[in-house]
């Protein structure tokens, strides 16, 4: 999925937060969204997540503006994640679920995915006494799950131990080459950009630098 930005702007009150004039993410790349805090980062995720709506200007989603359709293709893995008060394998098989997806499907996409990012040991426990780094790779595997045309990531590996951060930064490369997905990622982490990064934007104050 393409996505075009055209003169979006968001304010709080009366400041403005993110001043964007044209921005282009490519189909199929990893693209990184880097700058220091308060730039407008998670803003900017917000926006293109449908998240937030309260907004100026336009946002192309291939051609088309925002709608169901293009919704159900996109997920947003937000830096403190949500999850129910189940185990870990029926808030990775969700998705799935709410898609209508038979059982047999949903235990071998959530078993691969399980497998992928080497969180066997995480499969029964309830997702709601995990710890922080735990909850990201859980809900990383939620929505690697469903194979989203759209995949938006807020710091994804924040709270995550360096042997970790390598198997989630292999599977999002993963998912990228072999699904073919659009991949946005927020991080401060300028190391990871650089390794697994397409092409990286820069935010200062709202804008767009070089
Ligand atoms: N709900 C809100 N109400 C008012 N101001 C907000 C709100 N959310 C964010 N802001 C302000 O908007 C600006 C951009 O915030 P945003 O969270 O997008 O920055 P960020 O680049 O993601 O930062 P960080 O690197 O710290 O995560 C900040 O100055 C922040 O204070």
């Amino acid at each position: 999925m393409k996505i075009s930005l055209n003169n979006v702007k968001k304010y709080y009150r009366d400041r403005l937060v993110l001043d964007i004039e044209k921005l282009e993410i490519e189909k199929g790349k990893i693209t990184g969204i880097i700058g220091p805090n308060g730039s407008g980062k998670s803003t900017l995720l917000n926006i293109i997540s449908g998240l937030d709506t309260d907004y100026q200007g336009t946002i192309c989603y291939d051609l088309g503006v925002i709608n169901k359709d293009i919704y159900n293709k996109m997920t947003l893995v937000s830096q403190k994640p949500y999850l129910f008060k189940r185990r870990v394998y029926d808030n990775i098989g969700y998705p799935l679920k709410v898609r209508n997806i038979q059982k047999e499907e949903i235990k071998k996409n959530v078993d691969k995915i399980i497998d992928r990012l080497e969180i066997k040991d995480l499969r029964e426990k309830k997702a709601h006494l995990l710890s922080g780094g735990e909850s990201q790779k859980v809900s990383l595997a939620r929505a690697l799950v469903f194979e989203p045309e759209l995949l938006l990531l807020d710091e994804p590996t924040s709270n995550i131990d360096p042997e970790s951060i390598k198997i989630l930064e292999r599977e999002i490369v993963r998912f990228n080459k072999e699904t073919e997905a659009t991949v946005i990622i927020v991080t401060h982490n300028l190391e990871q950009s650089d390794r697994i990064c397409d092409k990286i934007i820069y935010l200062q104050n709202g804008k767009v630098g070089l």
